[in-house]
């Protein structure tokens, strides 16, 4: 729509400069097209045709689309090829506004000129295009033909002609430009400076519409580009991916290799510890004394008394652990904390009777004993009792014939027991305290 609005006010905008332009306009436009707006480039020290790369500004891309702008493009060298960016259909729009403007406005400024001027260039210009035929060197050329030319020069400008200086030619406002020099309008025709300063002014205001077309298109290549390095890295990721997935194989292969290695060294394993040897689920029937898991180190080494002995300290190593079933499986390796060596040792198992905080502790010991504790866990706290003891038959005297235990989880996370036993010659006393610092789950 926007673009059939424009064509049908260009349309409208022709027939009225047709109806109000004077006929020596063609020859006007001829005389811009022809050799003197050559000789307006070469006096600018810019020869025609030859590419000079544009800055990439407004004023310059004013160059595109209508007569004017070509003309423009010629006298910098630059021609309209040179603006690499397509001509969207905004820009094509924009660049009817530039043909619109410069020659709407040029039309309705030919009318001012003196009917004399008129009368007086009409001759001259008449033989204007044998001038480039003229024999005459181009000095002669020039100041035989200028002073007859509207666009060349004026006898009231005189310093405003072909001589002018690239400052003169510096873009006015267009307001400016529209209504020349003040004064000027109805007496004086426009000199070729006026008609590049307002052609310039009024490029640079459509101009500035362009700016808006070069932005998004800067945008539009900013997206792209950011596109492009997202799927670069999207590219990257997947490789990633599959070296994860290849790594994932590989390391599934090495278990089975692993595993086949295991089960050729220790055949009769086989059919006895499963493939997966991860640690199954603890048996929810042992919640409550969940906090007992895990090994257990002295820290600091246990103390040991009794009536009938001198105190001593020793080391001890406690593992209680799970394989699912609804009891703990422990072992307490007691050491000599000078030697090292093995002392008292025992193993055995605690189980919970379901649904209750009642406990059972079952233990061997390497002096030929053999009990059953119970008692009740509250807590992190699990206090125990004899409940049977057992022994063979030539072990050592006196004979312990009561032993109570409790086990507490104290607040820095140490695990804490004390021992205290009644033996066939000794009441109920403290054999054992020690405490233990967790050293695994
Ligand atoms: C619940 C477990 C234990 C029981 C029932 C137990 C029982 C006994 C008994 C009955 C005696 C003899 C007491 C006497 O002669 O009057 C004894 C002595 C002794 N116990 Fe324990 N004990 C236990 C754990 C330990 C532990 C963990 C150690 C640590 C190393 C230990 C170290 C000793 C020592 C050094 C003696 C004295 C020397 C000996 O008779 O071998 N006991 N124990």
């Amino acid at each position: 729509m926007v673009m059939q609005g424009t064509k049908e006010m260009e349309e409208a905008t022709l027939k009225e400069e047709v109806g109000s332009m004077p006929k020596e306009e063609p020859a006007l436009h001829s005389q811009l097209d022809g050799p003197r707006r050559r000789t307006l480039g070469d006096h600018l020290g810019t020869k025609p045709g030859v590419q000079v790369k544009p800055e990439r500004s407004p004023g310059k891309d004013c160059a595109r689309g209508s007569w004017a702008g070509s003309w423009v493009a010629d006298r910098s060298g630059v021609s309209v090829d040179d603006f690499t960016p397509p001509a969207s259909g905004a820009c094509k729009f924009i660049g009817s506004l530039h043909s619109y403007s410069f020659s709407s406005k040029h039309a309705r400024e030919r009318p001012s000129l003196p009917k004399e001027q008129l009368e007086r260039k009409r001759p001259k210009r008449d033989v204007e295009p044998s001038c480039s035929s003229q024999p005459l060197g181009h000095d002669k050329a020039v100041t035989e033909v200028s002073p007859t030319s509207s666009l060349t020069a004026t006898p009231q400008k005189p310093s405003q002609g072909l001589s002018a200086s690239p400052a003169d030619l510096t873009p006015r406002p267009a307001a400016e430009a529209v209504l020349g020099r003040k004064g000027d309008t109805d007496a004086n025709p426009m000199s070729i400076n006026e008609v590049i300063m307002s052609a310039s002014g009024a490029c640079k205001l459509i101009d500035s519409l362009h700016s808006y077309c070069f932005s998004s298109r800067q945008s539009k290549s900013q997206v792209c580009c950011l596109r492009e390095q997202v799927e670069k890295k999207n590219g990257e990721l997947k490789l990633l991916r599959q070296r994860i997935s290849r790594s994932d194989s590989q390391v599934r292969k090495l278990k089975e290799k692993l595993n086949e290695m295991k089960r050729n060294s220790f055949p009769y394993l086989n059919s006895l510890i499963s493939q997966d040897c991860e640690t199954p689920q603890l048996n929810p029937v042992m919640e409550p004394l969940s906090w007992m898991l895990g090994t257990w180190l002295s820290d600091p080494p246990g103390d040991g008394t009794f009536p009938t002995m001198k105190p001593f300290q020793y080391l001890e190593e406690v593992h209680i652990s799970h394989v699912g079933q609804p009891m703990l499986n422990f072992s307490f390796n007691a050491f000599h904390p000078d030697t090292r060596k093995p002392m008292h040792r025992e193993c055995g198992f605690i189980r919970l009777k379901p649904d209750t905080n009642k406990v059972a502790f079952i233990s061997a010991q390497n002096t030929g004993l053999v009990e059953v504790e119970e008692g009740e866990v509250n807590g992190q706290e699990l206090s125990i009792a004899s409940h049977s003891i057992a022994r063979i038959s030539f072990a050592k005297k006196p004979h312990v014939e009561q032993i109570t235990r409790k086990f507490r989880l104290n607040s820095d996370g140490k695990l804490e027991q004390t021992v205290s036993m009644a033996t066939t010659t000794q009441p109920m006393t403290q054999h054992l305290h020690i405490t233990y610092k967790k050293v695994t789950p």
